[in-house]
């Protein structure tokens, strides 16, 4: 297994260039749609007969099922190239945000997956890599990187994050607080914890905050992110001792850019659950593992858990954590995140 490989593959997703992608099952060559012109996509397919693969969710839209939906649903859709569907036509095809401006026409046919782990294996290289899951697919052959879907899934393993550095911050909630930075060698980002007061034997109020550059930087009013995070920050100075884990897990795992789109469903009247599914995403496609093996780092089994959130509560857990007590973090609604919250109460679980 090589993280190399995965991190290879994603930024060269990332940047328009090919990969090929193996399992048990086959190997698949593919090129991100977002991103192609007609240029690199010559390039990658000179016969025009790449297929384009989409999530599962993305087909049922286009009303199109993979031939195994029915023993999985998550089964991506392979639709067949026909001679007018250009980069442009296929990034309408990928963007469920450009459906209003560009209604689709079709007709689109499926056709059935050669290689369905590889495919699937493609799909969770898409979140990896903040892009949309979609791809311009051909049989596998020639030198592209190659990553196997072993190496995907390896990729974002907390195992190998390790305490890169620590220093004192005093911040505004607490003149007493020292941060700690977290690296892993096969994944760019950096997660920090800050740890607030004086640690003693008592259990430390914890939260497990997951970026939010909209909310937590720009203040935006959509989600309660800002307000939380500060929040969060002064119930912790007034405990005994804690820590505010910031994980970069940036839109519940779907990266910013896709996040962005999510908003953009819900400037079309989709709820923030609708919003990720549409997109070919999970409702919540975080890892809590991390935030874990963070804390284990850090010499913490046993915490107070700050959140609303049951499923935080759980996936802690199950990495390891004990959480001996939920603590509720509630603050007033305004009137643009007032149906953001009510959707997290009706449809995630959030106790509100
Ligand atoms: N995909 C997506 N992510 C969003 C949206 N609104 C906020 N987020 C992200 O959701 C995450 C914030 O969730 P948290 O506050 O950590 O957690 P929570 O699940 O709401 O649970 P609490 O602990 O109760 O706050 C951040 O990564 C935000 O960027 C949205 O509409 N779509
Ligand atoms: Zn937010």
């Amino acid at each position: 297994m090589s993280g190399r490989a995965a991190a290879r593959a994603i930024d060269a997703l990332r940047r328009g260039w090919a990969v090929i992608v193996r399992a048990s099952d086959g190997a698949i060559r593919l090129m991100a749609v977002e991103g192609a012109d007609a240029i690199t996509l010559s390039a990658f397919d000179p016969a025009g007969e790449a297929d384009i693969l989409v999530a599962a969710a993305r087909g049922e839209t286009l009303k199109l099922a993979n031939q195994l939906a029915a023993a999985d649903p998550d089964m991506p859709v392979l639709i067949a190239r026909a001679p007018w569907i250009d980069a442009d036509v296929a990034m309408a095809i990928a963007d469920p945000v450009l459906d209003l401006a560009s209604p689709l026409k079709g007709p689109f046919a499926a056709k059935p997956l050669a290689a369905p782990l590889a495919a699937k294996a493609a799909l969770r290289l898409a979140r990896l890599a903040g892009i949309l899951p979609a791809f311009f697919v051909t049989a596998a052959g020639g030198s592209d990187a190659e990553v196997s879907a072993g190496d995907v899934d390896a990729y974002d393993d907390a195992a190998h994050l390790a305490i890169a550095t620590r220093a004192r911050l005093p911040v505004s909630a607490s003149e007493t607080a020292e941060i700690v930075a977290f690296r892993s060698p096969d994944e760019p980002r950096e997660h920090v914890a800050l740890i607030i007061g004086k640690r003693d034997a008592s259990l430390p109020v914890v939260r497990l905050h997951s970026e939010c550059l909209t909310g937590d930087v720009l203040g935006s009013l959509k989600c309660d992110c800002g307000p939380q995070l500060h929040q969060a920050l002064h119930q912790i100075a007034d405990s005994r001792w804690g820590v505010l884990l910031y994980l970069r897990q940036e839109g519940r795992g779907i990266g910013l850019i896709n996040k962005l789109r999510a908003y953009a469903l819900q400037d079309q009247g989709f709820d923030t659950v609708d919003a990720n599914v549409r997109l070919g995403f999970a409702i919540d496609a975080r890892d809590f593992s991390v935030a874990a093996r963070m804390l284990d780092l850090l010499g913490v089994g046993e915490v107070r858990l700050l959140t609303n959130n049951p499923n935080k509560v759980a996936g802690l857990e199950a990495a390891g954590i004990k959480v001996a007590e939920r603590l509720p973090i509630i603050l007033p609604a305004n009137p643009h995140n007032e149906h953001y919250l009510a959707t997290k109460r009706d449809r995630t679980g959030h106790q509100l």
